[in-house]
C-alpha cells in the first residue's frame, strides 16, 4: 500500500445531494455541519415538509439532533427544485441499480437521474454515485455524459455507502471511504467531498470501486446463507442451531464472524449479490445457492409450523389466528423494504391464516395494517417473529412460537469456567497418538500431570517419536517432545492392549469419507472392534477425532455396558496445536456424568473454559465449523474467478475492502483450499443432511476446480492453442496444503501437478518444509521452469526473483503487491506507514 499525503484543511464545496434518502441525508447533513454549502433536493413534497419541521424520517440514532443542529445554523439548504443544482462541484446520487424479476440489471432509475439532471449541467462538475451500481454503470454515464459538445467535461465518481444503518452517523466519521473517479479532477473532487469525514480514503478506479462493493455484500450474503442453511440441518434433525452456535464461537477467533440465521434481507444484499450474479454471467453459483436459501427461510418457519400442528393434532392452517411480530428487515430498524416477514404474511395468508401484525418501529402504510403488540400477543394462537427488535427478548408467550432467530432461546451452553475446575491426575491412553491430532495432545496432558501412554498402530512412527523427532512440523513440537522423554512423562506401545489400564481412552485416528463423498464408518468401527475386548466398565472412551453426527452414540451402543462415551472435538489449526489447545475453549460432550467429570479432569489442567453440550450436539457444532470456513473461502475463490475473468486483481480489491472496516474483518484471501479437514467435513455435513447443503457442494466444486482454473490461465497465456502446455517446463512452487507446514494430505498443488501432466508438460515440484525423492531443489527449479505455478505460499518465497522470461501463475495473490493508494487522515501517520509496509509483497510480476 502506498500513503499519499493527505492535504488538510481544503476549501469548502458546492455540494447538491439528490434526495433525503437513507444514505444520502446523514451525509448531506454531516458535511453541510463540517463546512461544505450543501443543498438536499427533495422532491417529495409531503418528505420536504418533513424534513422542514425538523423531523427526521427514519430510526438513526443521532440524525435528528443533526438535523436540528444544520436547521439551527441554517448550514443546509432544503429545496424541491432540481435547478439549485446548478453550479454545484459535487452532485451526489444515491439511486441503484436494481436487478428485475429476469435477473437483468435494471438502468431506469439511474437513466431517469441522468436524464432529470442533465438540463441543470454547466461542466466541470463531478456526479458522485453512492449506490450499489452494475459494474460498467459509472463508467458508461460518463461516456454518455461527455457526448455534450459545449463546456467542460462532467466527471463521475463512485463512492460505495458501506455503513450499517442504524449506525450510519456514527460510522460516516470511522468507516475509511472508497473513492474512484473518471478523472483527476473527478477523484479530486470526491477526496474533497469527504475530507471533513476525517477518514482515510482508499482510491481505487471505478469499475474497481464497483466490484469491490458488490463482493462485499455478496461475501456477507453467502455467509449468512450459510447459517441459514445450518438452521435448516439442524431443525430437520431436532437440534438447536443457536445454542450451537453460540458455543461454536465462545471465546473462538477463528469464527468470529459466524453469523446469526435469521431473514437475511433489506434493500442490500439479495440486489447486489444478484448484480454480481448478472455482471459473471450467473456463474456465481455460490450466490445463486445462497439465494434460494435465504429466500426460502419464510417457507421452513411455515413449514415448521405445518409440522408442529400436524402433531399437535389441531386444525392446521385454516383460520388459524397467527401473529407476525416484527415487521422490519432488520433488528431495531423501522426499514420494511424487502422484509423477508412481509413474504411470511403472504405464505400464511395462503394457507388460510389469519394473519396478524405488529412492528412499532414500523409506519402503517397502505397494504401493511399493523396492530399493537399486546394485541397481537392477546389474540394469535401461533406466534411468528418476523423480526427480533430487542425489545421482544423479554417477552414470554403463552403460544406456540416459530423462530429462525434465535430470539426465543432454549437454554444455553453450560460453562464451565477454567478456574472453577479441579485439577487431577489421570492415566491416559491416546489412540492414534502418533498423529497430527494425537500426538501433541498427548505431549500437552503429560506436561499438565497426566499419566500418558501413545498408542499408535505406525511402529516405525513411534520409534521416530521415541528417538526424539516429530514426524511434522508443529511449533514448539520438538522442544516439548524433548522435556517430556527426559521426564518419562509419556511412553509409546503399538500394543492396542495398554488401553485396558486406563481411565480415559482418546481417540484422534483419521476418519475420511471415501470416493462417493460418505463418511467411512468402518474405519472407527474397525478401531472399535480393536479397543472393546480391552475395556472394561467405568473407563471413558474420549472421542476426539472429527466424526459424522451420530457415531458417538452409534459407539456406545457397541461397547460393554458401563463404558462412559465423551466426544469433545479437535478444533485446533493444524501446525498451532499447542500454543491453541491451552488457549481455545474446549467443547466437551458425555453420555453420563462420569463421562463429563473424566472430559473435565482431562482438560482442567489446560486453563481453558470447557463448553458443556450433548452428543450430537458436539458432534454437528465442529461440523458447523468447518464447513463455513470451506464456503467462505470458496466465496473468495469464486471472487478470484470473476475478478480474473475481468481482468481485475482480486486481491487489490480484498485490500481495499478489508482495510481498517472491521465488518469485513474475517474476509478470506484467495487460494488452494485444501487439507485433511475443510473438504471432508463438509462432506460429511453434507452426508448427513441427505446431500442438501448446497452451499457445501457449490463451495466444493469451486474450491477443488482452483487448479484447473490455473492450469487454464497458463494455457491461455501460451502462443499454441489444444496441447498449449506440451512440452512446457512447469515448475510448482510449494506441495503442502497450507502455508509454512509440511502436511501434503489433500493437497490441491498434487492435483495441479496432475492436470499439468495430463497437459503433456514436463513438471518439477518443490516445498522448502516436505522432502520427497521426485522433489526437486527450490534454486533449480526456479533456474528450470519457463512456467512457474504457486502452489502453497510458504513465507520462504518472499523474497525469490523470478526471471522476465518466465511467467508465474498465483491464485494466492501472494507475489502481488496490493499497491493500494490510501490517503491517510489520521494523526497517527507513522502507524499508517507501518500497516501500509506490512500489507506491502515482494513486487514480483506475475500474471
Ligand atoms: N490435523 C488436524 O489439524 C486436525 C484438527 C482437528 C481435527 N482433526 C481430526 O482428527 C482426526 C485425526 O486427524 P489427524 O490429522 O491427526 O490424522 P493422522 O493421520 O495424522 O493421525 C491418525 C493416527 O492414527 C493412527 N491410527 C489409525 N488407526 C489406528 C488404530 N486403529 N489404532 C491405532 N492407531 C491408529 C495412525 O497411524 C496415525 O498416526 C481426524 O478425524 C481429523 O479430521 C484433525
Ligand atoms: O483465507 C484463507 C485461509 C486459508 N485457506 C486455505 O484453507 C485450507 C485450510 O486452512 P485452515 O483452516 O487455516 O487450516 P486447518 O489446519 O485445515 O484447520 C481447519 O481444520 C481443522 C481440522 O478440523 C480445524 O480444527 C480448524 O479449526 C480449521 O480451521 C488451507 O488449504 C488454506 O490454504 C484459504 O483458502 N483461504
Amino acid at each position: 500500500m502506498v500513503p499519499m499525503k493527505r492535504k488538510r484543511s481544503l476549501p469548502p464545496l458546492r455540494v447538491a445531494v439528490i434526495g433525503a434518502s437513507r444514505a444520502g441525508l446523514p451525509l448531506a447533513l454531516l458535511l453541510a455541519e463540517r463546512g461544505h454549502h450543501v443543498v438536499l433536493v427533495e422532491t417529495d413534497a409531503e418528505a420536504l415538509d418533513t424534513l422542514k419541521s425538523g423531523k427526521y424520517p427514519f430510526l438513526e440514532p443521532g440524525g435528528p439532533e443533526l438535523l436540528q443542529a444544520c436547521i439551527d445554523k441554517e448550514s443546509l439548504q432544503i429545496s424541491s427544485r432540481l435547478s439549485v443544482i446548478e453550479g454545484s462541484d459535487v452532485i451526489l446520487l444515491t439511486c441503484t441499480t436494481p436487478i428485475d424479476t429476469r435477473l437483468i440489471p435494471d438502468m431506469s432509475h439511474v437513466d431517469a437521474a441522468i436524464r432529470d439532471l442533465k438540463p441543470h449541467l454547466r461542466g466541470g462538475e463531478t456526479l458522485v454515485f453512492r449506490a450499489t451500481v452494475f459494474p460498467g454503470t459509472s463508467e458508461k454515464i460518463e461516456e454518455r455524459l461527455s457526448q455534450r459538445s459545449v463546456g467542460p467535461r462532467i466527471g463521475v465518481s463512485f463512492c460505495p455507502e458501506r455503513l450499517a444503518m442504524g449506525h450510519t452517523v456514527k460510522e460516516l466519521t470511522e468507516v475509511p471511504q472508497i473513492i474512484s473517479g473518471s478523472s483527476p479532477q473527478a477523484l479530486s473532487h470526491a477526496a474533497r467531498l469527504f475530507d471533513p469525514l476525517s477518514v482515510d480514503l482508499v482510491e481505487l478506479t471505478l469499475l474497481e470501486a464497483e466490484v469491490a462493493t458488490l463482493f462485499l455484500n455478496a461475501w456477507r450474503y453467502v455467509s449468512f446463507g450459510t447459517a441459514n442453511q445450518f438452521f435448516h440441518i439442524a431443525a430437520s434433525k431436532g437440534l438447536d442451531f443457536d445454542k450451537i452456535r453460540s458455543a461454536i464461537v465462545y471465546r473462538y477467533e477463528r469464527a468470529s464472524g459466524f453469523p446469526r440465521s435469521g431473514f437475511t434481507a433489506g434493500p442490500r444484499l439479495y440486489q447486489d449479490m444478484m448484480q454480481l450474479a448478472a455482471y459473471c454471467r450467473h456463474t456465481f453459483s455460490l450466490g445463486h445457492a445462497a439465494m434460494l436459501v435465504n429466500e426460502t427461510m419464510p417457507d421452513c418457519l411455515v413449514e415448521q409450523a405445518r409440522q408442529k400442528l400436524l402433531e399437535q393434532g389441531t386444525r392446521g392452517f385454516k383460520g388459524l389466528k397467527c401473529g407476525i411480530l416484527g415487521m422490519a428487515f432488520k433488528p431495531d430498524s423501522d426499514d420494511c423494504s424487502d422484509s423477508l416477514a412481509l413474504k411470511l404474511r403472504d405464505l400464511l395468508l395462503r394457507e388460510g391464516a389469519e394473519v396478524r401484525c405488529a412492528d412499532a418501529f414500523v409506519q402503517e402504510r397502505e397494504g401493511m395494517e399493523l396492530v399493537s403488540q399486546s394485541a397481537l400477543l392477546e389474540s394469535s394462537e401461533a406466534i411468528f417473529i418476523g423480526c427480533p427488535h430487542s425489545q421482544y427478548s423479554s417477552i414470554s408467550f403463552r403460544q406456540a412460537v416459530f423462530d429462525c432467530w434465535g430470539l426465543v432461546r432454549e437454554p444455553d451452553f453450560t460453562l464451565f469456567q477454567a478456574t472453577s475446575l479441579d485439577c487431577r491426575a489421570l492415566r491416559v491412553a491416546v489412540v492414534g497418538g502418533a498423529g497430527h491430532v494425537g500426538l501433541p495432545l498427548s505431549l500437552v496432558l503429560a506436561e499438565r500431570g497426566h499419566e500418558v501412554v501413545v498408542v499408535d498402530e505406525d511402529a516405525q512412527k513411534l520409534a521416530e517419536i521415541q528417538a526424539g523427532r516429530i514426524p511434522f512440523l508443529e511449533t514448539g513440537g520438538p522442544e516439548l517432545l524433548q522435556r517430556c522423554l527426559e521426564s518419562k512423562a509419556i511412553t509409546f506401545t503399538s500394543q492396542v492392549k495398554e488401553v485396558s489400564s486406563s481411565d480415559v481412552i482418546i481417540v484422534t485416528i483419521g476418519t475420511p469419507v471415501n470416493e462417493h463423498l460418505n463418511p467411512c464408518f468402518s474405519v472407527v468401527q474397525a478401531c472399535m472392534d480393536e479397543l472393546t475386548p480391552h475395556l472394561h466398565p467405568g473407563q471413558t472412551l474420549l472421542l476426539r477425532s472429527t466424526l459424522f453426527p451420530g457415531t458417538s452414540s452409534r459407539v456406545l451402543a457397541s461397547l460393554p455396558a458401563g463404558v462412559n462415551v465423551s466426544f469433545c472435538p479437535e478444533r485446533i489449526a493444524q501446525g498451532k496445536a499447542l500454543e491453541e489447545l491451552t488457549d481455545l475453549p474446549q467443547i466437551i460432550s458425555g453420555s453420563n456424568q462420569q463421562a463429563l467429570e473424566h472430559a473435565k479432569a482431562l482438560f482442567a489442567p489446560f486453563k481453558v473454559d470447557l463448553i458443556q453440550l450433548e452428543l450430537q450436539e458436539a458432534e454437528v457444532a465442529k461440523l458447523f465449523l468447518n464447513a463455513w470456513r470451506y464456503v467462505a473461502f470458496g466465496t473468495a475463490n469464486q471472487f478470484y474467478h470473476i475478478a480474473t475473468s475481468k481482468g481485475l486483481n482480486f486481491d487489490r480489491l480484498r485490500a481495499a475492502i478489508v482495510y481498517r472496516y472491521p465488518r469485513a474483518s474475517g474476509f478470506p484471501r484467495s487460494g488452494f483450499t485444501a487439507g485433511p479437514c475443510l473438504f471432508k467435513d463438509t462432506m460429511q455435513l453434507a452426508a448427513y443432511c441427505r446431500h442438501t447443503f448446497s452451499l457445501g457442494h457449490a463451495a466444493m466444486l469451486v474450491n477443488e476446480t482452483m487448479p484447473d482454473a490455473l492450469v487454464e490461465q497458463a494455457k491461455a497465456g501460451r502462443p499454441a492453442s489444444g496441447m498449449a502446455l506440451s512440452g512446457v517446463r512447469c515448475g510448482i512452487l510449494g506441495m503442502a496444503f497450507k502455508a509454512n507446514n509440511d502436511d501434503w494430505r489433500e493437497s490441491l498443488a498434487f492435483k495441479l501437478r496432475r492436470l499439468l501432466l495430463w497437459e503433456g508438460a514436463q513438471v518439477s515440484c518443490s516445498d522448502v518444509h516436505m522432502h520427497r525423492e521426485e522433489f526437486i531443489p527450490l534454486d533449480q527449479l526456479l533456474a528450470s521452469s519457463e512456467v512457474l505455478f504457486l502452489g502453497c505460499p510458504h513465507e520462504e518465497y518472499r523474497e525469490i526473483s523470478i526471471q522476465p522470461h518466465q511467467r508465474l501463475y498465483d491464485c494466492w495473490g501472494f507475489f502481488e503487491s496490493p499497491k493500494l493508494a490510501i490517503q491517510g487522515a489520521r494523526s497517527d501517520r507513522s502507524s499508517l506507514e507501518e500497516e501500509s509496509r506490512r500489507g506491502a509483497r515482494s513486487p514480483i510480476p506475475s500474471c
